[in-house]
């Protein structure tokens, strides 16, 4: 489905399968209480590091990666957060620096046949190979039966149900009965292994950007706001299928996607081919055949109010409140984090949910505060041309449980607490827990809330 040209090809791929990434989907009992075990899966290895730090980077893509294989073929998903055999498999296909080397043979194959020596030797450039996710795949998607049957939520069962009526049905040469395009198995092992690729860096690494700026000083406010909505929550009863109705979580996630996109660069589209030549976008006459492309990293940027004046500075700052108040739907109209239209990303509701899942289990149990040994370089958005991920690929964070936050002791050394009170908002005051004999690094956090307090 990524790389078919044809509109009329691509749309009848992506209907065979819409349904299986529709909300309702998502949202089943089987589907999202798999990625609520993964979130508590992740939540364990939390709690194994308080006293330390724990690097998020590739915990949040063993999340998502653990996710997206239940999507795809539970119940032959991965654990990649307690299995390192599965976790090997999702660092093989997330620590992938092949990109410019696939970009330079595919726009210049002379000049990369001619370097080619040079540019392995020069730069390390190498083709991309996941045998192990290629194996992983093609083992769930060839086998002629599987025993039990992929669970009727997920891709896999919708691929294998059409594979089964185009043995009855009468097709023609494309591959098409009836409008509906009929896959192989070999299209459905392709199929699965780029939803697979599509749903690891892209979730783990927004999830990465945003649970770091949560854990800054200068977001401490909107982590503490977080935390007395999911607590509320918690006390209301409100169920992992209602999340999405808890307006400051999805403003956070709204505005972490808004800042860092996990994919920010230009999206080309072709202008079609038709009877007229060419296409009218906002008053330019723009021939057929020319790519013309949108990124969100720029269009989230520009700050325009409802009388269309560009407020450049408007946009600058994680500020979740913008999609709160008056100017929401102003910045709705530019959320392109996602793209929009027939080729936007289909993953949308199961990346949504992901993300919400994962931050409500860490965020109604810690405080995460970044390690002494992290660095702002450490977590620039690297250009990799389409997406982007943390500079460092590292992500150390501190956390913290909020029953050691509210009062009771915990004997875990906390470094960095200094340049945590130095920097923290008044309302939040940092002192050594003197009460807590022979545990001089441990401290608590005094609280003006009374919400967290109480939790
Ligand atoms: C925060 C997470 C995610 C973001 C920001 C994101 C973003 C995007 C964007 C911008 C596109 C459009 C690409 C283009 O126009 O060329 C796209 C397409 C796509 N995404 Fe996602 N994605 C995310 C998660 C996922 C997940 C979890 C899946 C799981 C399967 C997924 C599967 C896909 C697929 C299959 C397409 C191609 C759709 C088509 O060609 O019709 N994405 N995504």
């Amino acid at each position: 489905m990524f790389t078919t040209l044809e509109k009329d090809e691509h749309a009848r791929r992506r209907r065979l399968i819409a349904d299986r990434y529709a909300n309702t989907n998502v949202l089943r009992p089987q589907s999202l209480g798999g990625i609520a075990q993964n979130a508590t899966n992740f939540v364990r290895r939390c709690f194994e590091s308080v006293g330390g730090s724990l690097d998020i980077y590739p915990g949040l893509h063993a999340y998502a990666f653990d996710c997206i294989t239940h999507h795809l073929f539970d119940p032959y998903d991965t654990k990649s957060l307690q299995d390192v055999k599965d976790e090997e498999v999702m660092r093989e296909v997330t620590f992938d620096d092949s990109l410019q080397n696939r970009l330079l043979k595919h726009y210049h194959p002379t000049i990369h046949r001619l370097l080619g020596n040079a540019l392995r030797t020069l730069f390390n450039a190498k083709p991309r190979e996941t045998p192990l996710a290629d194996a992983f795949v093609l083992d769930k998607t060839t086998s002629p039966s599987l025993s039990p049957s992929p669970s009727p939520f997920t891709l896999l069962h919708r691929l294998r149900q059409s594979l089964d009526k185009s043995e009855k049905a009468d097709y023609d040469d494309s591959g098409s009965a009836q409008g509906t395009f009929i896959p192989d198995s070999l299209d459905i092992a392709a199929e699965c292994l780029d939803h697979m690729a599509a749903g690891i860096d892209t979730t783990g690494d927004a999830l990465c950007f945003l649970m770091w700026e949560l854990s800054q000083p200068r977001s401490r406010h909107v982590q503490r706001k977080l935390q007395q909505e999911l607590l509320a929550a918690k006390s209301n009863g409100v169920t992992d299928n209602k999340l999405a109705q808890l307006p400051y979580l999805e403003a956070v996630i709204m505005e972490g996607l808004r800042c860092w996109p996990a994919i920010p660069m230009s999206l080309p589209r072709v202008v079609p081919w038709d009877e007229k030549g060419g296409k009218e976008i906002d008053g330019w006459w723009v021939p057929s055949g020319t790519v013309v492309s949108c990124q969100a990293y720029s269009v989230h940027r520009l700050g325009i109010d409802s009388k269309g004046e560009w407020f450049p500075e408007e946009a600058e700052g994680f500020r979740p409140e913008r999609w709160l108040g008056g100017e929401a739907e102003e910045w709705k109209k530019r959320f392109f984090a996602f793209a929009t239209g027939g080729r936007g990303c289909i993953g949308k509701h199961l990346a949504l949910a992901e993300m919400r899942l994962l931050l409500k289990e860490v965020y109604s149990r810690f405080s995460t505060f970044p390690d002494d040994s992290m660095t702002q370089e450490d977590m620039d958005m690297s250009d990799q041309l389409i997406s982007s991920r943390p500079r460092g690929q590292r992500c150390l964070l501190r956390f913290v449980p909020l029953e050691d936050l509210a009062g009771k002791h915990h004997g875990s050394p906390t470094p960095g607490r200094q340049q945590m009170a130095a920097e923290e908002p008044e309302s939040t005051v940092w002192r050594v827990n003197s009460t807590c004999k022979g545990i001089a690094n441990s401290y608590v956090e005094t609280l003006d809330n009374e919400s967290l307090g109480a939790a």
